[in-house]
């Protein structure tokens, strides 16, 4: 029997942790590595930060605002046949910190798990995976598109850029409008409409992931202003078009 692919896995927070979990239940062998990961998931073995920078593959599952100090203290006890991928919520800058920051022998690729541990509870099929080769063959691109292929997921492989733009405009306006309703402490009620359920459903989902990736998406996503500064723009559109209608013009 062939053996198994030894993958490893930095970072062993919410995402980290359900990350390392799903690399298991599809056959590879996982070490997780965290600074304070006290129980391992299931199929998950912990080892020594030293053991998981020594797998074959390894994926950074860490804050994107960390990433780039974390590749500094790592980067040079990874092995120069290592492939390295990040799973940051942005592309384009741990995509530029990899290729600076690891040594040029090293294979890169950025991706973005497009769900975590709240949409991925009931399994990952059908949902989103963005690929974007950064440095390395095709062939090891190929593997990684075919091999999450395998489990179902959809994949797209796009550019870095094409990435941060289109998900500014949904994962991160979603973000930015469930933490802005949150601010208004709303509640259950029980006229609640299934519209006012599905608000209460993109409230929580998104204040149940750490403030950090909040702060974190709209600071590193290059469009994120843009779209904050289009929502402000559309909601005194629609303010500035009902006070016209009160005032009967
Ligand atoms: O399913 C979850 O737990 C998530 O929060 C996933 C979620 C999101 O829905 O925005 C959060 C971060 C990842 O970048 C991708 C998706």
């Amino acid at each position: 029997m062939e053996a198994k692919m030894s993958v490893g896995v930095y970072g062993m927070g919410r995402f980290g942790s359900f990350w390392a979990k799903e690399l298991a239940k599809h056959g590879f062998s996982v070490v997780g590595y965290g600074r304070s990961a006290k129980t391992a998931p299931e199929g998950v073995r912990l080892g020594s930060e030293d053991e998981v920078l020594a797998c074959s593959v390894l994926f950074f599952c860490v804050s994107i605002s960390s990433f780039s100090e974390v590749l500094d203290r790592t980067s040079s006890r990874i092995a120069d046949t290592t492939v390295v991928m990040d799973t940051c919520s942005v592309k384009l800058y741990p995509a530029k910190q990899m290729r600076e920051k690891l040594p040029k022998q090293v294979q890169c690729i950025a991706t973005h798990p497009m769900f975590g541990p709240d949409s991925g509870k009931n399994g990952v099929q059908g949902l989103p995976l963005v690929i974007s080769a950064v440095r390395c063959e095709d062939s090891t691109l190929q593997f990684w598109v075919e091999e999450f292929k395998r489990w179902n997921l959809q994949v797209l492989q796009m550019s870095c850029d094409q990435h941060d733009r289109e998900a500014a405009w949904s994962q991160g306006i979603t973000h930015f409008i469930g933490r802005t309703l949150s601010e208004l402490s709303l509640g259950d009620t029980e006229l609640a409409t299934t519209g006012y359920k599905t608000l209460l459903t993109v409230m929580q989902q998104t204040c149940n992931d750490p403030l950090q990736l909040f702060y974190d998406l709209q600071r590193y996503n290059p469009y994120a202003r843009q779209m904050r500064m289009g929502l402000k723009g559309a909601l005194d559109t629609v303010m500035d078009a009902l006070k016209k209608q009160e005032e009967g013009r």
